[in-house]
């Protein structure tokens, strides 16, 4: 299953996809996880014994519905989707940071951007599936758990727009300098995997590139049952 991972990722024209992220700060992959795939990984959040935490978002004033971190080790599915998604965007996340002027660079392999995060005391796992029913909704948000920050992230959309639910739109918003915020509603379909800024990302202008700051949340699900897979790739602490 990981070569069949490996080889889909391959296919990808991940040159296109740093554009789309340059220009907008999200790509939608051009390659989708089958209906079985993404019925087998919704299917996880009723598992006993795979999540270090639940989050019910109302008690903490991020919006309505629930989310559950994975523990180490992460189920077999996720944590390969989130080691060969890494060393794809590790070149782009390079290039941001650098027209950014921020120091940090990121390693080829996911495994040593992890141990680095734990020496920092960044250990909890990440990766989490998110459950919205009717009314629930997530704020804008940003996922940010330490100093050690990969500035893009993945999510991967289990549940089947219009026919599982309705409403519950992934959303992004940008913040330029001195101006008003800019959203913009991600199209998603059951399977796709949005690759988004996880906070700033850089934008070409008149005299050099400047900084713009991205939020991303989920407007309020009118019916059904929603599941998104999240794959954020620092730990937290
Ligand atoms: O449910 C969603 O679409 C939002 C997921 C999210 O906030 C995340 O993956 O970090
Ligand atoms: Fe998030």
């Amino acid at each position: 299953m990981q070569d069949e991972l490996e080889a889909r990722l391959d296919a990808v024209d991940w040159e296109a996809v740093a554009g789309a992220l340059d220009a907008r700060g999200w790509a939608v992959l051009p390659v989708r996880a089958d209906a079985n795939a993404c019925a087998g990984l919704a299917a996880l959040y009723d598992q006993d014994g795979i999540f270090r935490s639940e989050v019910v978002m109302a008690r903490h004033g991020f919006g309505r519905g629930a989310y559950r971190y994975f523990g180490y080790p992460l189920p077999g599915a996720v944590g390969a989707l989130r080691a060969a998604l890494y060393p794809r965007l590790a070149p782009i996340a390079n290039r941001w940071q650098a027209r950014m002027g921020m120091a940090a660079s990121f390693p080829p392999a996911h495994a040593d951007f992890i141990a680095r995060c734990h020496t920092a005391g960044q250990a909890r796992p990440t990766p989490l599936i998110l459950r919205y029913g009717p009314g629930d909704y997530n704020c804008l948000h940003q996922d940010l758990y330490g100093e050690h920050v990969f500035p893009l992230q993945a999510a991967l959309l289990l549940s089947r727009p219009g026919v599982d639910f309705t409403g519950g739109e992934f959303v992004l918003t940008e913040q330029r300098p001195r101006m008003q915020s800019r959203v913009e509603v991600v199209p998603l379909a059951q399977g796709d995997l949005v690759i988004f800024a996880v906070n700033q990302r850089p934008v070409a202008g008149g005299r050099g590139d400047y900084r713009v700051a991205m939020r991303h949340g989920v407007s309020t699900v009118r019916d059904g049952l929603r599941h998104m897979l999240g794959i954020i790739f620092h730990d937290a602490a």
